[in-house]
């Protein structure tokens, strides 16, 4: 709820506020960024440590023995396995994890995919003392959401804000003005500090900051209608596993043929 149309001079004061939320413990988050590299996504692992309570997001369907094995390792109980929109590149893995360990698949009602949990905006995911909300950030596609940290600490921002970039518009329903709008209103917003994590990186980066993202990214430092015709003249070519995922992530987390 706090989220909704945060103003910039109000963000920091917002922050401030929301940290009281499960804080006055001395909360301890585990936070783990894993790749799975023919895709180049990112997958998080985030934990509570003295709960054990775990959420994963946007796992990827052949790096789950890999995901699975180091939240047993850790002794982490997964409650969700999130995705933060419906991929075009890779199938998600959240079917697959919610066989092996019982979790709760999750990605927004606006996605259209099914799921254990359809989210919305302002929603909320609690694992132990921690919590992430959900600000809807559609462009790329309709369905995108940014799940953000509850001290707004980290924002895991899916493809709609990538480190120095952003998802493209060019098919799944995706708008650049839209996506813009979203950036712009939803993620930078945010306070200069938070740290940005993408579900993707081409060119070997891990984390950038709501501050950085603000200043330095090329895309999304353009006028909305320069930022437009940059989007339209990207020619991309289509991901190779599109025809494939798509179907897939639409049933996201419920699928039974996909082990
Ligand atoms: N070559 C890859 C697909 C690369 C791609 O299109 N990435 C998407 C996110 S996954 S749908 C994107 O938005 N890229 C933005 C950009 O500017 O590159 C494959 O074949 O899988």
């Amino acid at each position: 709820m706090w989220f909704r149309r945060v103003p910039v001079v109000a963000a920091a004061a917002v922050a401030a506020a929301v940290r009281g939320y499960g804080t006055g413990g001395g909360r301890r988050l585990l936070l783990r960024q894993l790749f799975e590299p023919s895709s180049c996504s990112y997958t998080y692992v985030l934990a509570d440590v003295s709960t054990g309570d775990a959420v994963i997001i946007d796992p990827v369907l052949e790096t789950v023995p890999r995901d699975a094995r180091l939240l047993r390792e850790l002794g982490l109980t997964l409650r969700y396995a999130v995705n933060t929109h419906c991929h075009a590149d890779h199938v998600t893995g959240s079917g697959a994890l919610r066989k092996l360990l019982g979790c709760r698949s999750v990605i927004s009602r606006a996605s259209g995919a099914r799921a254990d949990l359809l989210v919305g905006e302002g929603d909320e995911l609690r694992f132990g003392a921690f919590a992430l909300r959900a600000r809807a950030s559609p462009g790329h596609t309709p369905g995108c959401f940014t799940w953000v940290l509850d001290d707004a600490s980290a924002a895991f921002t899916g493809d709609a804000l990538l480190i120095r970039g952003c998802g493209r518009t060019d098919f799944q329903q995706g708008c650049p003005r839209t996506l813009y709008r979203s950036v712009h209103e939803k993620i930078f917003t945010l306070p200069d500090g938070c740290l940005v994590y993408p579900a993707h990186d081409y060119n070997g980066q891990t984390v950038s900051t709501v501050g950085e993202e603000r200043r330095f990214n090329p895309r999304l430092t353009l006028s909305p209608d320069d930022f437009v015709t940059l989007m339209e003249g990207l020619n991309l070519p289509r991901p190779h596993l599109m025809d494939v995922a798509v179907p897939a992530n639409l049933r996201c987390g419920i699928q039974d043929d996909v082990a």
